[in-house]
């Protein structure tokens, strides 16, 4: 695989960007690789600069369900090209949008449309703490709720990729209030809840995680965070911007059938531009600003062109069998991947759930992340790059879900195997 014109991209971004991104995973540190500049994409694949093509399982972080370039999401940007870019006013996109996501999450009764998942993720948190008069959060090990101050404890994705414990410029006065528990552990949490159940204005969760690598909830933890927080009093908010839209039509919450105070969103809403959305409860939703007192404001919060990305994703996404066919493509692939590695005798976990999946490179089980943290991670670096060498594009850790849009056809996921199993053999 040619590298120069990337390597040269990197060495220029590296004197001018810290760390030559604009978002730490992507520098690719923890598996020694030099990240890859992308010069377009098309459906699966990535087309970087050095003329290298990739079958790509990042779908820019899980946004791009449809793959690259869909036409009809392409149309609709179009279309509001020809409107103007932003106007900083209402625009009846916002609303369609708004009414399409309440209609398929039940729990959603009204919602606030924001620019990314951790400005989603704040506000929620500022206003489940507006709403109780309670400060304490209540976290999961390994989950990522984005960079707000409250959330940066224990944390996954790139916090766990870099092995950071937390971050400098957090103040310890924030995140005193912050208590984070083993993922999946039910006993830790029911007692938790016991000795300090009256001061928990939130419990949020990833509830299926996706930052840690992916990992499923037992059976039972969902249903157990949403009794104890209706006893105590506190709020429970689902972080969906991973798995919202992602896992199911009604994201983990429609799937298990459990209903959240508030939840967040981003990533597919958007349909690959930033966004982000915070909904919920109405007498809740009803302390943000200007109905309330709870204050929350952005400049291009409900930009056109991203809510016209958004609506169109989400009318492709409803179509009838759309996640059955998703589905299907993950299942093979992840069975293809489990086989391979099990004809290399080298012990995995892999899982999905719709079309997010995850490998782990230990015989696990994997509840929780200490579990994850098992894995053998040189070897995981060591597919990684064999992966990235046979054009097979990865997340560049082990930390991280994986994700299947309705653009990979028989051809790739086959492809994408019989690379697996190459590799394998040689780890
Ligand atoms: C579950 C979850 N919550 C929040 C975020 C933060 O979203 P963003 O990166 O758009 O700020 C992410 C992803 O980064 C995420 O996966
Ligand atoms: N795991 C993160 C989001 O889901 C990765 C995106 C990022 O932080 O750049």
């Amino acid at each position: 695989m040619r590298m120069e014109r990337s390597q040269e991209l990197f060495q220029r971004a590296e004197t001018c960007i810290p760390g030559g991104v604009n978002s730490p995973v992507r520098a690719c540190r923890s598996v020694g690789a030099a990240p890859l500049f992308i010069e377009r994409a098309q459906g699966a694949w990535l087309y970087d600069a050095d003329g290298n093509a990739l079958i790509d399982y990042v779908g820019s972080w899980g946004p791009m369900i449809l793959g690259h370039r869909h036409p009809v999401v392409e149309d609709a940007i179009r279309r509001v090209l020809e409107r103007g870019v932003s106007f900083g006013a209402p625009v009846d996109l916002e609303v369609a949008l708004a009414e399409k996501v309440i209609s398929l999450v039940p729990s959603v009764e009204m919602i606030r449309m924001v620019n990314s998942g951790t400005e989603a993720t704040m506000s929620a948190l500022r206003l489940a703490r507006g709403f109780t008069g309670r400060n304490v959060l209540v976290k999961f090990d390994g989950c990522y709720h984005g960079h707000g101050d409250s959330f940066l404890v224990d944390a996954g994705s790139g916090v766990a990729t870099l092995n950071i414990p937390g971050s400098p410029g957090v103040p310890g006065e924030v995140t005193r209030h912050t208590l984070s528990l083993p993922y999946n552990d039910m006993d830790a949490f029911r007692e938790l809840m016991a000795a300090r159940g009256g001061e928990v204005a939130a419990v949020i969760v990833e509830p299926v995680a996706g930052n840690m690598g992916f990992v499923r909830p037992r059976e039972g933890f969902l249903s157990l965070l949403r009794e104890e927080t209706q006893k105590h009093g506190a709020l429970l908010i689902f972080d969906e911007v991973m798995t919202g839209f992602r896992v199911a039509l009604g994201g983990v919450q429609g799937l298990f059938g459990i209903k959240p105070d508030l939840s967040t969103f981003g990533k597919i809403i958007g349909g690959g531009l930033p966004v982000g959305a915070y909904g919920g409860r109405r007498d809740i939703m009803a302390h943000v600003a200007p109905m309330g007192p709870v204050y929350q404001a952005g400049t291009l919060s409900g930009n056109p062109l991203a809510m016209a990305a958004g609506l169109a994703t989400m009318e492709e996404i409803s179509r009838p069998g759309f996640y059955e066919n998703l589905e299907e493509k993950t299942l093979k692939l992840v069975e293809g991947l489990a086989a391979a590695a099990k004809d290399a005798h080298i012990p995995v976990c892999c899982d999905s759930i719709g079309s997010m999946f995850g490998m782990f490179f230990t015989k696990g089980p994997v509840h929780s992340f200490a579990d994850a943290k098992t894995s053998d991670l040189m070897r995981f670096n060591a597919y990684y790059a064999g992966m990235r060498e046979k054009c097979i594009y990865l997340a560049p850790s082990q930390f991280e879900a994986g994700f299947v849009s309705m653009a990979h056809g028989s051809a790739e996921i086959e492809a994408t195997i019989q690379a697996a199993r190459s590799v394998m053999k040689t780890l």
